[in-house]
């Protein structure tokens, strides 16, 4: 099939959640995790490629020299549109990926402009004035203000796009979006005209999002969160760029017990947990033990367990708590013992016959599959927005998989994703 857009993301979490948005066309979405390591030509692609990165709190070379790699991968695939995928909440660490990298693809493809448009309504993600909120909350008053990698502390996006660009970052703002694509293209072209290659565009509903979608879809690089991606299906079948397959993929039903690996401590993760602990034997895990012993006293528990059981493994904290271990074990160690244990963990109940997991945090979503040694997933039902079921092939097993982002979900989404899956 033609690859209508080539997706880079900064995430494991933020890939599936845009797969997820992008599959609801129907049309086939791919999801690589990592750059591929085989080529694949022109027609032996999906519509959508989407390639998973784990960069999003790299270094900045780091984060770029990756995307780099990603976008010739896409382009020796035929792709010639491109969307650059980051968290709807913005995250960046102080120096910032998202600047750099969405201006290296710019450079790369020849694209004059692009639009940052992280907005979700669904999920309660929206950009008013060039500022991002959470609900009802400005993003810096939010529960991600103390998220351990990447506390958002500003809530202007001009503000936390400025410093990681060269050129001047405009502003697209609802008076205009409201006005429709025609005033929207105007005013993008107008800020072309003025210098400014990097803009910001407010959305606060899918009807805006519509709108951005349909004034700015031919521009070669897209960037923002999965709403305004998961607009594009559409405009590309009403173009008659694609028609929908006549058959849908078929989903491989499967057994093997179930997991929870949480290392997410984001606000709507720290209810789940608490929700599921209450209904499934858990074990918590302490990034300060786990630095001086290691994981081995998790695993032993593991393998005390009834393989079937359903069960929960987390370092999910409270922000005082997180802070407690940040400060005796530095930030990066503190997340880094967690990851660590998370995937050897992972490692083993695969080894032992769990074969559905769900794994709560990108960064942990990230760790724990490339343990797992997953190279492709194919997606699955959406559990609640942006969060899928996906399946992998490992050592020739079958294994069902869902990476939920920290704030995604209602309280019951651990129940509720299992409930949402076929067992063989
Ligand atoms: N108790 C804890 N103390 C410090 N850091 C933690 C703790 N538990 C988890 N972490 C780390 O916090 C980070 C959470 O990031 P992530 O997995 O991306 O979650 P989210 O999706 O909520 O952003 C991970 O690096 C994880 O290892
Ligand atoms: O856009 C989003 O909010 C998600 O797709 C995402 O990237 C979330 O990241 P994590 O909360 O770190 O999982």
């Amino acid at each position: 099939m033609t690859l209508l857009l080539g997706c880079i993301a900064d995430d494991f979490t933020g890939a599936t959640d845009l797969a997820a948005l992008l599959a609801r066309s129907g049309l086939p979405v791919s999801l690589r995790i990592g750059i591929p390591r085989e080529k694949r030509h022109r027609n032996e692609t999906a519509a959508f490629e989407v390639i998973a990165l784990k960069c999003r709190t790299s270094p900045v070379n780091i984060a770029v020299e990756q995307a780099r790699q990603a976008l010739a991968w896409l382009r020796e695939a035929g792709a010639s549109r491109f969307f650059w995928k980051y968290c709807s909440t913005f995250d960046s660490t102080a120096k910032g990926n998202i600047g750099p990298v969405a201006e290296m693809l710019m450079a790369e493809i020849g694209a004059r402009q692009t639009i940052y448009c992280p907005a979700f309504p669904e999920n309660g993600r929206s950009v008013f004035m060039g500022h991002l909120f959470v609900g009802e909350q400005l993003l810096s008053e939010s529960p991600m203000k103390d998220h351990p990698l990447t506390p958002m502390r500003d809530s202007s996006l001009l503000r936390l796009l400025t410093p990681q660009v060269a050129s001047v970052v405009g502003l697209a703002n609802r008076n205009i979006v409201s006005k429709g694509p025609t005033a929207l293209r105007a005013k993008l072209a107008q800020l072309s005209d003025d210098g400014m290659q990097h803009v910001i565009v407010d959305a606060v509903c899918d009807d805006d999002l519509g709108t951005i979608a349909a004034a700015s879809f031919d521009m070669p690089l897209l960037t923002g969160g999965s709403a305004i991606a998961g607009q594009l299906p559409r405009l590309y079948l009403e173009q008659g760029l694609v028609t929908l397959p006549r058959r849908r993929q078929i989903l491989p039903k499967v057994g093997g017990g179930p997991i929870v690996l949480s290392g997410s401590c984001s606000a709507m993760t720290r209810r789940q947990v608490a929700n599921y602990a209450g209904q499934v034997v858990s074990l918590r895990l302490d990034p300060i033990a786990l630095a001086e012993k290691g994981a081995g006293p998790s695993l032993e528990w593991l393998r005390q367990q009834s393989p079937d059981a359903p069960k929960l493994i987390y370092a999910t904290a409270e922000p005082h708590e997180v802070r407690r271990a940040q400060e005796r074990l530095g930030r990066d160690k503190a997340g880094q013992v967690v990851e660590e244990a998370l995937s050897e963990i992972a490692r083993d109940a695969f080894d032992h016959g769990t074969r559905r997991f769900v794994v709560a945090g990108g960064e942990t979503s990230g760790a724990i599959t490339q343990a797992l040694g997953v190279t492709h997933l194919t997606i699955g039902p959406e559990i609640a927005p942006g969060v899928p079921w996906t399946f992998a092939t490992i050592d020739g097993e079958t294994i069902a998989l869902t990476l939920k982002s920290g704030n995604f979900g209602d309280e019951s989404f651990f129940t509720d994703a299992f409930d949402r899956l076929e067992v063989a």
